[in-house]
């Protein structure tokens, strides 16, 4: 019987589960984080909550599960980066959470290397990953201290180490994709040459020991959380996805050994390291998922998600929105769009709304889904999701619908730190296969389309034109 606490620290929130290799999930806690939106782009948290909200979910999950751990594992947000002193491990400025576009500036003056970036990195030129938004801290907040992401300094705190995770690097601009290293070259052309950056981990290496929920713990299983799902809903083939329906929302295909540099506009990264290999995948994300959400609730619109599928209209009547309110990334990569919704009459109600930026997202989730389909050479067959909403028929229907896939919906609320939780399985008893370590799953639901084809052709041309419209709207080059 080995129980590990595996941590999702995320955009809105810390969940800490235990989780044991006979009894499944035997506790949960959660913390919310309420990341503070400045005008002008800028999205913040505060680094002392995130660490307490670690702090107090572990160990309240931990007391729950009354059992010893042998591993805490830990996936983070991935592009998120804060100043930090080295010595005291104290904030020397804000997170700088990833949907944070103030780095937009340091993107546009790198332009002429955004080729060079593209080909090395596997990445776009853009504010989401975390060099442009650690160059940007360094210029406007302070230059003291070490700039890294927030699973760096978490991580330290735990353990006095300084390391950071092979997944976490590739979402940085400044990783090789192909040696899965930092690059020099890169460092430089954001002005971080200078900077001391983590050494780079496997997610099934064992980092370090902690006492922060105890005894003495391995900490193992470092991770992306939008990776670490991939690995939970047992994306361990080449050509298998997912979709996790967060703050966002992040379609990833698992690509194997090759780091296949998109032609369509998306992502690639690490997906994980693990028994000695590295695995690539390609990614297409929807900036606002939860957060288009949180978005109708603070209008009055809603009272929780879970209004969603009781308030939805069943047509939207014209209604249609492109919830670009953090920009939009793939395949248009426009960090200055903003939401639209258009086709409003005095007959608008909110249902219409509701269902509007339901279908929005689900159609900006579909055209991922598609350019994934091109990267891979062969349509997706079926989308596997997880994610708060996924607790959505709505938006599950609609997926389906607009996307013209069935979706299966992974039967466990916590894909994110059962992936952690299954990297830190192997770490502890390398003769587990990560395939053991995740296991088989069945979907608790599955969506079936119950557009016709034409129907769904016709409704993703209309949104397609009107997400261009954005893109270009905020495009002032
Ligand atoms: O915090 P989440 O779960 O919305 O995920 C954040 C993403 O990984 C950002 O790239």
């Amino acid at each position: 019987m080995t129980a590990i606490l595996a941590i999702d620290q995320g955009t809105s929130g810390t969940k800490a589960i235990v989780v044991d290799d006979e009894d499944g999930t035997i506790a949960i806690a959660e913390e919310t984080v309420r990341p503070t939106y400045l005008p002008g782009g800028g999205v913040e948290q505060n680094p002392h909550e995130l660490l307490d909200s670690v702090l107090t979910a572990g160990r309240r999950a931990v007391s729950t599960a009354g059992r010893p751990i042998a591993a805490v594992a830990l996936a983070n947000q991935g592009e998120t980066v804060l100043a930090w002193d080295e010595t005291t491990g104290t904030p020397l400025s804000p997170a700088i959470v990833w949907q944070d576009r103030r780095a937009e500036t340091i993107c546009a003056e790198l332009a002429e290397h955004g080729e060079a970036i593209a080909r090395r990195t596997g990445l776009v030129l853009d504010p989401y990953f975390s060099a442009p938004k650690m160059a940007w801290l360094r210029r406007n907040l302070t230059r003291e201290g070490v700039v890294t992401t927030t699973d760096t300094w978490l991580v330290h705190h735990l353990t006095g180490e300084f390391v950071t995770d092979a997944a976490t690097a590739s979402r940085s601009l400044i990783f090789d994709l192909d040696s899965a290293a930092w690059d020099g070259q890169l460092a430089d052309w954001f002005s971080l040459g200078e900077e001391r950056l983590p050494r780079i981990v496997a997610g099934d290496e064992v980092v370090g020991t902690t006492r922060a929920f105890g005894q003495e713990t391995p900490v193992a299983g470092l991770i992306v959380d939008q990776q670490a799902a991939l690995v939970a809903e047992a994306c361990l083939e080449q050509g298998t996805a997912k979709c996790t329906y967060g703050t966002g929302a992040f379609l990833l295909a698992n690509t194997g050994l090759a780091p296949v540099r998109s032609s369509a506009g998306l992502t690639t990264s690490v997906a994980w390291q693990a028994a000695g290999q590295t695995l690539y995948c390609v990614d297409g994300q929807v900036y606002t998922v939860a957060s288009a959400v949180r978005w109708l609730q603070d209008l009055g619109l809603v009272q929780s998600a879970t209004d969603l599928d009781a308030l939805v209209a069943t047509e939207s009547e014209g209604v249609l929105c492109v919830p670009a309110f953090a920009g939009l990334a793939a395949p248009w990569w426009a960090p200055e769009a903003t939401a639209t919704i258009s086709g409003m009459t005095l007959a608008t109600r909110r249902e219409h709304l509701v269902l509007a930026v339901l279908q929005g997202i689900a159609a900006q989730v579909t055209e991922v889904a598609a350019l994934v389909g091109r990267d891979l050479g062969r349509p997706l067959g079926r989308l596997r999701a997880d994610g708060g909403l996924t607790n959505s028929a709505a938006l599950m229907q609609a997926q389906a619908d607009i996307a013209q896939l069935p979706v299966d919906i992974y039967p466990n609320a916590h894909a994110t730190p059962l992936g952690a939780a299954a990297l830190a399985r192997c770490a502890l008893d390398p003769t587990i296969s990560l395939k053991e370590a995740v296991g088989d799953w069945q979907p608790t639901t599955v969506y079936e389309p119950r557009w016709s084809e034409d129907r769904a052709q016709e409704f993703r041309t209309t949104w397609a034109q009107a997400a261009t419209a954005c893109a270009t709207k905020g495009d002032h080059s």
